[in-house]
């Protein structure tokens, strides 16, 4: 329960009624998948580990796409069983874009929740899988039904939610078309992303607002926010305030897309629990383990830690 001091400060910040945000880590995934050095597959799975030690309970672990496309992830199989005693509480998803991914994930044995991962543009759908919105829909439909029948969970994801790399602005109306498709295939959750991080949070209500007027759940909608251009936080208090209590983040803001140039990392793993914990809202996440968790991994890339809540705890850390 929220206290009423905390509840105040919500509501200050414009929030709803929200006491809970589950945190959905993509970062060993969308987080890696554009790096150009090739992270040793132990140290994925040391990241993993430790981001579940941390108290991350929902996490996109790797992706089953084609070697030739994505190289970073060609590891798939060796990082899903090295998997195996990630503790039954954790949803462990995988992106999965046909039947082909599908079968290889299932493999793993541990894989709770595929992802099929469309677009609201059809450029986009083109770079990114090589074919158009309508034979991907047919497509993650043979991998939903295939996928639910074996029991597995079935998520979706929705790229371009507000604008496109190749094609610029994009009409909600063509979000919630695709919304629609996933959600008829079986997806028990929409992830909305903007896939390159340039969206405000006026449009982000925009679509939100559109979706819900054709029926969406926002209980069945996570926002995956790139932040590009540093909206990415203001974006999730905005979706706070329509019911949204759902976000995809990577931890140390780690990731890109390799079909949209030019777009930056995903929304911080810690500026998301730094922006929850002072806002009075549980993610059962650990601040400090969050950081910890990515450190081996920045090591290797050659890179530090892009979340600022992050950097200000280090530099702390350190006096
Ligand atoms: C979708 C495909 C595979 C189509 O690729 P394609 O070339 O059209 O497929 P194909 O069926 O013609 O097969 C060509 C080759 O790929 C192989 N292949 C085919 N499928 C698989 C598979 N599953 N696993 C392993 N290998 C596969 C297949 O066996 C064959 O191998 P070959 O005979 O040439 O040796 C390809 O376009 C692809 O892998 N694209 C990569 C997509 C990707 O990973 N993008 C980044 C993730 S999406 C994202 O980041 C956005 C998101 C989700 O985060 C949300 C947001 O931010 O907006």
């Amino acid at each position: 329960m929220l206290t009423r001091n905390v509840l105040g400060a919500a509501r200050k910040a414009g929030c709803r009624f929200i006491s809970t945000v589950e945190v959905i880590e993509v970062g060993p995934r969308d987080g890696l998948q554009n790096e150009k050095v090739s992270v040793p597959t132990s140290v994925k799975v040391q990241l993993c580990n430790s981001l579940v030690d941390a108290g991350v309970t929902r996490i996109e672990t790797t992706s089953y796409v084609s070697p030739k496309w994505v190289p970073q992830m060609s590891d798939n199989i060796d990082v899903m069983s090295s998997l195996v005693s990630i503790p039954s509480s954790v949803e462990v998803s995988v992106l999965t874009p046909n039947l082909k991914g599908l079968e290889n994930a299932k493999l793993s044995g541990r894989v709770d929740t595929v992802s099929v991962f469309g677009a609201a543009s059809e450029s986009f759908s083109q770079k990114n899988i090589n074919c158009s919105i309508e034979e991907s829909i047919q497509r993650f439909s043979a991998v939903a039904e295939t996928a639910r029948a074996g029991g597995l969970k079935v998520r979706g994801y929705v790229s371009c939610i507000a604008a496109c790399p190749y094609e610029g602005p994009i009409d909600p109306k063509n979000v919630v078309k695709v919304w629609r498709l996933l959600k008829d295939l079986g997806c028990y959750e929409v992830s909305l992303g903007d896939t390159i991080g340039v969206a405000t949070p006026n449009q982000i209500e925009k679509v939100l607002n559109a979706l819900v007027a054709e029926g969406a759940d926002v209980n069945e909608l996570a926002g995956h926010y790139h932040d590009t251009c540093g909206t990415a936080l203001t974006n999730v208090l905005k979706s706070l305030d329509l019911g949204l209590s759902k976000f995809d983040s990577s931890a140390a803001g780690l990731g890109g897309c390799p079909y949209a140039a030019g777009a930056s990392g995903n929304l911080a793993t810690e500026d998301l629990v730094y922006l929850c914990d002072g806002l009075g809202i549980e993610t059962g996440i650990d601040f400090g383990k969050v950081v910890k968790a990515s450190e081996a991994t920045l090591e290797v890339i050659g890179i530090t830690n892009r979340s600022k809540s992050a950097q200000a705890w280090q530099a702390k850390q350190k006096m």
